[in-house]
């Protein structure tokens, strides 16, 4: 690899001095999120939004709560122009939510910004020019002193244009301000707050973006430090940042910026924008309500979110994406399950015990960063079964669909009999094919086999005495039989040992399963002629359960 044509980014622009305390502090509220997907998102995608899929989008990030949107570059397209103007005349804009709209810095583009903002209640113009050294030199051909009056000439334009006009405030963005001397952003801004005349109460928004990420985070948050230190009328600026992902460090860019000093980060839903993308938004905020901090979004049904923005970009959302993703929350790997199947069970008894409803109880489960419910998503993806899987997420999966308690003793031959079929197939088992792979191998035995049991009957013929009277077919024979016993099970045992059949039981459980049918499972684990087996029963009937459950034992060893 030919690594020594790139050079390290102290070798590509100075970097500020180092006295950081960033890496100290806590982020303990939200930053103002700005979604800008209508605007930075929208100029990377092969076909860009028309006014329908604009306006979806749009409606979504109202609903979600963010209160500035960036909503188009209207001077660049008509159909940003008119996204713009049928925002201005719908004159539905909810009262606490502004509008963004991008400009370069060229006197053509800024009058029709202007005409296109015409009439909206709030808004904020975003001037931007790119001033690192690369982009001086070779893309705008300006010298420090010439690209500096360019940006003033249309900061002044901007304000002759539209200053006086109510509802209106300004945000200036150094286009690379990473790779951007600091000296020269301190000298580019500090000019703009001063010719727009910032004040605390109509502050103008500094944004510096890494518009194509060059450096580990922390000599970002270094970068933004210095600014947040350095910026004149600090209290007349909101300091705004906005990562791009090129390094995939987009999301750490932009949590130890706002450790830094940034208010504000420009960034897009589930991190759609040019090349690598701008930040994630979703992940940002998430992230943020994992440490317990009010993420001031409402992300509460994510998959809506998603669906949305996944037909507004026709892009797909990567099934591993941060929080949003299908497989996100869904563990195939054994150890992982039973860890989180004994933190679900952990999390609903303390929950009872502290008398609150699941949702609101503290969570601490393993390998569940946070609760799949806080985002609209169910349990049923929690735990999926495949030739990974184990003992413990096979008796929850089964315990969660189908109610059942699973002796542990029973647990891990189940897991081999599952282990067999994955590791067969190659592929995942559902819910029902696990169901159907545990009553095939446990409960059918117990009403087709070599041994019938059918019509029976039982009854205490004196106290602690039952009989067990049935019609016993064994290989197609049939048997008039009766037993006798301390319990239902022990005479069907003796009746069972009438003709020749030796079984034991050694452990024995049975439950009822709620819901509307009313069934109950019955676990037995008998010793037939010298080996253990274990067979089940399931029936509205708890005997029926349990007979049939020691029949399947006897089957199962018969089949061998
Ligand atoms: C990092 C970012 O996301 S920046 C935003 C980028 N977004 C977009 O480009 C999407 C929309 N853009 C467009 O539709 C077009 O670029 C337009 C309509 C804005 C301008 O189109 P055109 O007039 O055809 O010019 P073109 O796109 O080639 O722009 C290049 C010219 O603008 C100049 N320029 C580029 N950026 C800026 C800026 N921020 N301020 C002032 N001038 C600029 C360049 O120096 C170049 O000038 P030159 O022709 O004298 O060499
Ligand atoms: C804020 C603007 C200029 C931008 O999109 C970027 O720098 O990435
Ligand atoms: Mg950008």
């Amino acid at each position: 690899m030919p690594s020594h044509r790139y050079l390290p980014v102290h070798e590509r622009v100075p970097l500020p001095s180092s006295s950081r305390t960033w890496p100290a502090r806590r982020i303990e509220r939200a930053p103002l999120w700005v979604p800008v997907d209508l605007r930075d998102g929208n100029q990377a995608l092969a076909e860009p939004m028309d006014t329908a899929r604009k306006r979806r989008l749009f409606d979504l990030q109202v609903a979600m709560g963010y209160k500035e949107i960036e909503v188009g570059y209207p001077s660049a397209s008509q159909t940003d122009f008119d996204f713009v103007r049928h925002l201005a005349e719908r004159d539905d804009l909810p009262e606490d939510v502004t509008v963004s709209v991008f400009t370069a810095a060229r006197a053509d583009l800024i009058d029709r910004t202007a005409e296109a903002v015409q009439g909206l209640p709030r808004v904020l113009i975003h001037l931007y020019t790119a001033t690192a050294p690369v982009w001086r030199d070779v893309v705008l051909g300006r010298s420090r002193a010439e690209l500096h009056r360019l940006v003033l000439d249309a900061a002044g334009h901007l304000l002759r244009r539209v200053g006086d006009r109510p509802g209106v405030r300004f945000e200036f963005s150094p286009e690379v301000f990473n790779l951007t001397e600091p000296d020269y952003v301190l000298e580019v801004c500090d000019s703009v707050t001063e010719l727009w005349d910032a004040s605390p109460d109509r502050p103008v928004v500094h944004n510096l973006p890494a518009t194509v990420e060059v450096a580990t985070p922390n000599v970002y948050a270094d970068q933004i430090e210095y600014a947040d230190r350095h910026l004149a009328r600090r209290d007349s600026v909101i300091l705004s940042v906005h990562p791009h992902n090129d390094r995939g460090t987009g999301v750490a860019c932009a949590e130890l910026a706002v450790l830094a000093g940034a208010q504000r980060v420009e960034g897009c839903l589930f991190g759609n924008g040019e090349r690598t993308g701008n930040v994630d938004l979703v992940t940002l905020a998430l992230n943020l309500h994992a440490q317990g901090v009010d993420p001031m979004v409402d992300l509460s049904d994510i998959d809506t979110v998603r669906e949305v923005v996944e037909h507004c970009n026709r892009l797909p959302v990567h099934p591993r994406h941060p929080y949003a993703g299908d497989l996100v929350h869904t563990a195939f790997s054994g150890t992982h399950q039973d860890a989180i199947a004994k933190g679900l069970a952990h999390h609903a008894k303390q929950a009872a015990e502290l008398g609150v409803p699941p949702e609101q109880a503290p969570w601490a489960v393993p390998y569940l960063p946070i609760d799949p419910g806080d985002i609209g998503r169910t349990y049923e993806e929690v735990i999926r079964i495949n030739s990974q899987s184990g003992k413990g997420g096979i008796a929850h999966l089964l315990h969660a669909h189908r109610g059942l308690e699973l002796p542990p003793a029973l647990r891990p031959e189940l897991a081999r009999a599952v282990q067999r079929v994955t590791d067969a197939t190659g592929r995942e088992l559902t819910r029902e094919e696990l169901w159907e792979l545990f009553r095939a191998t446990y409960v059918v035995p117990g009403l087709e086999g070599r041994v019938t049991v059918a019509p029976w009957s039982t009854a205490e013929v004196s106290p602690g005495v039952h009989r067990f009277t049935c019609r016993l077919r064994v290989d197609g024979v049939e048997h008039s039989v009766e037993g006798i016993g301390n319990g239902p099970l022990s005479a069907l045992t003796d009746a069972l040992r009438g003709i020749g059949v030796t079984v034991d039981v050694l452990d024995y459980r049975e439950h009822s399963v709620g819901g509307s049918d009313g069934h109950a499972a019955a676990y037995a684990r008998c010793e037939v002629d010298g080996a253990p087996w274990w067979g089940c029963g399931w029936d509205t009937s708890v005997l029926t359960a349990s007979v049939n459950a020691v029949v399947a034992a006897v089957n199962r060893a018969k089949e061998v």
